[in-house]
């Protein structure tokens, strides 16, 4: 058993993403994981740092180039955890509508009349623990039970993959796209459609929203995005413009209290709300042309 520290930085977003970046290019970082996360509006994050000891906090903070009085910091060890045991088990597979998330030791629990989608926990985002996730899968099941069935699918901010895998697994001759921003992201959904014999349906690649030669003039029949409020509302037009006639938006990563904003976005854009779910406080919309 290994006692953990764990420190979380909470604060404007910019300066979490230098102290990201510092930690990111350090040959010999004090932290042993490290992750970045944006949340809610204007931009602020959390960064979330794992120690194996207890570290210097404002020696680390230095390092970093933090400043104590622009972020709050909360700091103290984790519960005492076996975390091999942990890390083996990985996380409970969780159910989203026909959909089962697990891990690869979880194989043997999905039922015959699910479909399983191997997801190991990873650096990325998308285990399906997540409102946003639950809500997108559930989505996407519920678009297949009323036999909507797209040639041309697009997960944008793929982070594991979880929905580019469930829309190659519910519609075989579909083309799928999926992409993210974030390089690793881009490395393990290629890695888990391996994993879950689909990765000859997906075209996996780095593009920071449309900017990317492979999305400038193509065209789908479903959008997937789990990103966030901010961005989903720059998106608008871009994303609206990419909806073949007839086609479908599920967008998730917005708080509930934040979706009817995005709503009036893509109704400027041409795109009315079709349909919704909320998980934890998080809604995923259903968008289709008005
Ligand atoms: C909330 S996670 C969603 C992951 C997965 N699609 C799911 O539903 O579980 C958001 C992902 O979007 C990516 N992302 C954020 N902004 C992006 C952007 N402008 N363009 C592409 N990807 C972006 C992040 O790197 C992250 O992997």
């Amino acid at each position: 058993m290994t006692a953990l520290w764990r420190l979380e930085a909470l604060g404007p977003m910019d300066a979490l993403k230098a102290a990201n970046d510092r930690l990111d290019a350090m040959d010999e970082p004090p932290a042993l994981a490290w992750s970045l996360f944006e949340q809610g509006e204007p931009a602020r994050g959390r960064l979330d740092v794992l120690f194996a000891a207890q570290p210097k906090i404002d020696a680390f903070l230095a390092d970093i180039g933090l400043d104590r009085d622009a972020v709050d910091v909360s700091f103290g060890p984790l519960p005492e955890e076996d975390w091999v045991r942990l890390s083996l088990q990985g996380l409970a597979p969780v159910e989203a509508g026909r959909f089962v998330v697990h891990g690869a030791h979880d194989a043997d629990k999905v039922p015959a009349e699910k479909t399983g989608i191997l997801i190991e926990a990873g650096p990325a985002f998308g285990t399906g623990h997540h409102g946003t996730t639950k809500g997108c899968l559930i989505a996407v099941d519920r678009l297949a039970a009323k036999d909507f069935a797209p040639h041309s699918v697009l997960d944008l901010g793929c982070g594991t993959g979880a929905l580019a895998i469930a829309a190659a697994k519910l519609w075989p001759e579909a083309v799928i796209a999926a992409s993210d921003i974030d390089s690793e992201a881009v490395l393990e959904t290629r890695s888990n459609a391996e994993k879950n014999g689909v990765a000859g349906h997906l075209d996996v690649f780095e593009a920071d929203g449309f900017e990317s030669p492979k999305l400038e003039h193509a065209r789908f029949d479903l959008i997937l995005a789990n990103i966030l409020a901010g961005p989903l509302e720059r998106l608008a037009r871009q994303l609206a413009e990419r909806l073949k006639p007839g086609g479908r938006a599920i967008l998730s990563g917005l708080l509930d209290e934040q979706a009817e904003r995005v709503a009036t976005a893509y109704a400027k854009a041409g795109l009315k709300v079709a349909g919704r779910e909320s998980f934890d406080g998080w809604t995923t919309l259903v968008l289709a042309e008005g």
